[in-house]
């Protein structure tokens, strides 16, 4: 029986981060970026942290952030995985004791085999929309075709999911997980519960539809 973990990025409230849990998510995403509208403080996310219940995985964005940034960080919530969003080299992601997925923001030029290499100390791959306008948070999809079949790690598939389109990118790619932001926001750093929910079942939908066919 195979399901797919979603995570909801971009947590800034507790009503959103239990909006998330109570339609089923896996993993709740912190945005430690201060020029996001997701962006939170390190006591603003543990407030909300600390409320969680069991088995919620909680992940810390970060961007190009200084090494002292991120153990600051790290020290003052209870984090239990680093998603590295920027131009992060494998060394530097390593050196936190914490698991880490490294987002890749896809082009065509970019050779996803060799950036498993690169990262093999990686948990997952998070595949993302590459823009020259942001770093992420796009709201826009990418072109999944580029994924190319047989890859070792865990793919994460990020960018411009929605409920409109989720169903199709599970179709498409069979991801072990999905990574939603903006698509299921109300306004930006602000949750729609109805969104999620529907994100949420669509996924579980999409999940049904396949452990059927096997
Ligand atoms: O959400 C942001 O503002 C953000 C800023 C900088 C780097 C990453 C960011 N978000 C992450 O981008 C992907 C895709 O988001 P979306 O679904 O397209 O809105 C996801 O991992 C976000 O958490």
């Amino acid at each position: 029986m195979k399901r797919t973990r979603v995570k909801i990025c971009g947590i800034t409230r507790q009503e959103d981060a239990w909006a998330a849990i109570d339609a089923g998510a896996d993993a709740l995403g912190f945005v430690f970026y201060a020029t996001s509208p997701r962006a939170v403080t390190a006591s603003q996310a543990q407030a909300i942290m600390k409320t969680l219940p069991p088995y919620i995985s909680k992940v810390g964005l970060f961007v190009n952030a200084a090494a002292a940034e991120v153990q600051q960080v790290v020290a003052e919530t209870s984090l239990d995985c680093l998603q590295f969003h920027g131009d992060e080299a494998a060394d530097y992601c390593e050196k936190f004791n914490l698991p880490y997925y490294k987002a890749i923001r896809v082009k065509p030029e970019l050779n996803l085999i060799q950036c498993e290499l690169d990262f093999a100390s990686a948990s997952a791959l998070l595949l993302d929309t590459f823009s020259e306008k942001a770093v992420g948070g796009t709201g826009q999809t990418f072109d999944w075709t580029l994924i190319p079949a047989g890859m070792q790690k865990p793919v994460i598939l990020a960018g411009g999911l929605n409920p409109d389109n989720v169903t199709q990118a599970l179709q498409q790619v069979q991801p072990y997980a999905v990574d939603v932001s903006g698509g299921v926001e109300a306004q930006k750093g602000i949750k729609s519960q109805e969104k999620i929910t529907a994100f949420m079942q669509l996924v579980m939908q999409q999940d049904a539809i396949r452990n059927r066919a096997v």
